[in-house]
């Protein structure tokens, strides 16, 4: 099955009960039992554990990133967390150095006093990469494009070094989405989402999801989820697995909208350096050629002028870009990782890996791309 059909059929059927087209709603905390222990459908008892609807959501996301499992969150902070607690003290994670605000601060507060050590590092520097594994490195874990400076990792390289040394290998592919990049086909060994953006595609949704290949290691995770209880509800997970019946149209529309907003922003007087991975400029475009088919509707940009308050006169000033956090809906999202997704990075760490007060990011919308381009014309004026 194509991905273009995987995304409306992957792991889909009618319901056994109605012969519905779509899984129904099943809202409901609990499921009856003919004899105790022994539940009706012996697939259901507590939807903590398992929902109808909530395991329609898991088939597709499986299916849509080429896995064997798929697992539901009710946030992506959830579904990484979930991911963390597989490691103890003494275990040490390798992650790249430019990240989601909300995951620096897992790793560097939440997970503090856990004796877990990480390292936080360039992963295109391989061998400074390679340098920080030992005998205690048990997981490596990437965004590729990174949030919000749209760096990338060579998923294919990182994967011979992580399978030779046995070490987990988890890729953050919320900004590249499935239908530009798989990295479970590249080598790695857990895929993570914040479906909240791209999967949900309408800002009405906060969730997460994990999906893997290898079986134990999809039942270790599904005994975390349950067992932890950070779980998608049954709306929840039905307004998601509509949103991925769209994912490959608004993706592609995404992908084209960003590239005219790249044009116009590349080539205007007040903007000093665009991070896009489809400008031949960008200095991972090659690795972008290699693991991705598109270049997707991030972007990040900063100002000649280098000064905050030009980022924030910009931000006050845009009409069809909507200033707030997320991104990855149909609806153009403008945000300044300094003062809002990334303010939990203390300020020397922003500045050390380049979040300057004058970075501006972007999450290109599906409106009409002429519009998009005189929003920022007026408010670049
Ligand atoms: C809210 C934002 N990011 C959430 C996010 C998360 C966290 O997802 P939540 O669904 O917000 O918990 C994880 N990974 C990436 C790459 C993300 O961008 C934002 O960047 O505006």
């Amino acid at each position: 099955m194509k991905f273009n059909t995987k995304v409306i059929h992957g792991g889909q059927h009618h319901d056994p009960s109605t012969g519905a087209v779509m899984p129904p709603v099943y809202q409901t905390s609990t499921f009856v039992q003919t004899s105790p222990g022994q539940p009706l459908n012996p697939d259901y008892e507590y939807s903590r554990a398992a929902n109808p609807t909530r395991s329609a959501l898991e088939n597709a996301l499986a299916s849509i990133e080429n896995g064997t499992r798929g697992l539901a969150f009710s946030s992506g902070l959830a579904a990484t967390d979930c991911v963390l607690r597989s490691f103890k003290s003494g275990d040490e994670i390798i992650a790249m150095d430019d990240l989601y605000g909300g995951t620096y601060r897992m790793f560097t507060r939440i997970y503090k006093d856990s004796g877990i050590k990480f390292h936080f590092v360039d992963m295109n520097d391989l061998e400074k990469f390679k340098s920080l594994i030992n005998e205690n490195t048990k997981l490596v874990w990437v965004e590729t494009p990174t949030n919000p400076l749209m760096k990338l990792a060579d998923i294919q390289e990182i994967a011979k070094i992580t399978k030779e040394k046995k070490i987990l290998f988890a890729v953050d592919n919320t900004f590249a989405t499935p239908y530009l990049q798989k990295p479970l086909d590249l080598g790695a060994d857990i895929v993570m989402h914040s479906a909240t953006k791209y999967l949900g595609g309408h800002s009405d949704v906060i969730a997460g999801a994990l999906i893997v290949k290898d079986e134990a290691l999809g039942e270790q995770l599904h005994f975390q989820q349950f067992a932890t209880g950070a779980t998608l509800g049954p709306m929840d997970s039905f307004l998601v697995l509509r949103g991925i019946k769209t994912l490959h149209l608004r993706v592609q529309r995404h992908c084209e909208n960003g590239g005219k907003v790249v044009e116009f922003l590349n080539n205007h007087p007040k903007v000093k350096t665009v991070y896009y991975p489809g400008l031949p400029s960008h200095p991972y475009h090659e690795i972008a050629k290699k693991q991705m088919s598109g270049f997707g509707g991030m972007v990040s940009f900063t100002f000649v002028s280098g000064k905050k308050e030009d980022a924030i006169d910009f931000l006050e000033k845009v009409k069809v870009f909507t200033l707030a956090e997320s991104l990855g809906g149909v609806e153009s999202l403008a945000n300044h990782p300094a003062l809002m997704t990334h303010a939990s990075i203390p300020e020397d760490k922003r500045k050390e890996i380049g979040i300057t007060d004058d970075l501006v990011r972007l999450s290109v919308g599906i409106e009409d791309a002429d519009d998009l381009i005189e929003d920022l014309k007026q408010a670049l004026a």
